[in-house]
């Protein structure tokens, strides 16, 4: 197999997965009067987070999606956001809330969590949904983006996930655990590593699907590789690199180009799994949009 079939063209797939759904917007214009909103709130002044915030506002505008967007300074009382999240959960115009993540450390992460309405979570974050996540049977109203985006790049990748053995490498409420749940969902078998794990690389090289998502640059060695696995790649890590012009470049959780070798399929950082958080949390606005108005099936 030649080295381009083996990469998953993650930015292809985000671009198709849009046009669906641009497509999907249309077809919703004609059902309602209403806009699908998307409500993202960000506190202090992270850099990446505020790429990241744009980067959704971006994507939003482009799909037809309202977005309502309140910058908040890090110094924020945790009353205060709860205050904001409140009137985002009491508004109607708003299907989807999103509390960009980290907050400033004086924040609860959780309670701010908890706050969000499940009905429009649309990041799957809130206690109720991660609980029916974790629960056979139980269908989530929302299911984390990256995670989700993930099963997305694998299936539409022609991978078939029963009865395969999957190791996730990570054990993050984000990414970690989700995944783990979901892959379970679809049959497969699921082993999670993490730092207490004796033997990362021996639980590894047994996996048909790896999934790296602890934050570790190049963490996953290619020796550790069996022939024939399916890599995803989480991790998104900046590493000095003198020769760019913004002093770094990003590397993943895994040595690309030694994992590549024996791997029948893996996404490259960046452009694998990164621009599926943003469609997917597109995506789940949308649902949320439908649900919330009860319009279910289009065409
Ligand atoms: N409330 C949330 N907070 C955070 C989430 C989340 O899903 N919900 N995930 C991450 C950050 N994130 C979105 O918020 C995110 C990360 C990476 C990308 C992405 O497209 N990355 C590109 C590289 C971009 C670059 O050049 O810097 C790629 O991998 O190709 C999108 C969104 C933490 N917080």
């Amino acid at each position: 197999m030649s080295r381009k079939d083996k990469i998953i063209d993650g930015k292809k797939i985000a671009s198709e997965i849009q046009e669906e759904l641009y497509s999907e917007i249309q077809v919703l214009k004609t059902v309602s009067p209403k806009k699908p909103g998307l409500a993202v709130i960000l506190v202090g002044n992270r850099k990446d987070s505020q790429a990241y915030v744009r980067m959704k506002k971006k994507m939003a505008r482009k799909l037809g999606i309202v977005d309502f967007e309140k910058n908040l300074p890090e110094n924020i009382s945790q009353e205060e956001l709860l205050q904001v999240v409140t009137e985002y959960n009491n508004n109607p115009e708003v299907n989807g809330i999103l509390v960009q993540l980290p907050l400033p450390k004086h924040i609860d992460e959780e309670t701010i969590l908890n706050a969000i309405s499940p009905e429009k979570d649309v990041d799957g974050f809130s206690p109720i949904n991660m609980g029916n996540l974790c629960m056979k049977g139980r269908d989530p109203l929302f299911v984390p983006c990256t995670p989700k985006g993930c099963i997305e790049l694998i299936k539409r990748s022609g991978v078939n996930i029963s009865g395969k053995k999957a190791v996730i490498v990570g054990r993050s409420n984000i990414v970690g655990l989700p995944i783990s749940f979901l892959l379970l969902h679809e049959n497969a078998t699921i082993t999670v590593c993490h730092s207490r794990t004796k033997d990362i690389a021996k639980e590894v090289k047994d996996a048909d699907i790896v999934i790296a998502a602890l934050g570790a640059p190049e963490f996953v060695k290619g020796d550790w590789i069996k022939k024939g696995a399916v890599i995803i790649d989480v991790g998104i890590n900046a590493v000095p690199d003198k020769t760019k012009k913004r002093g770094y470049r990003l590397v993943g959780d895994v040595d690309f180009e030694g994992c590549l070798k024996n791997a029948s399929k893996i996404t490259p950082v960046p452009g694998g799994v990164g621009p599926q958080t943003i469609i997917q949390l597109m995506k789940s606005t949308v649902e949320g949009f439908k649900r919330q108005n009860g319009i279910k099936k289009l065409l």
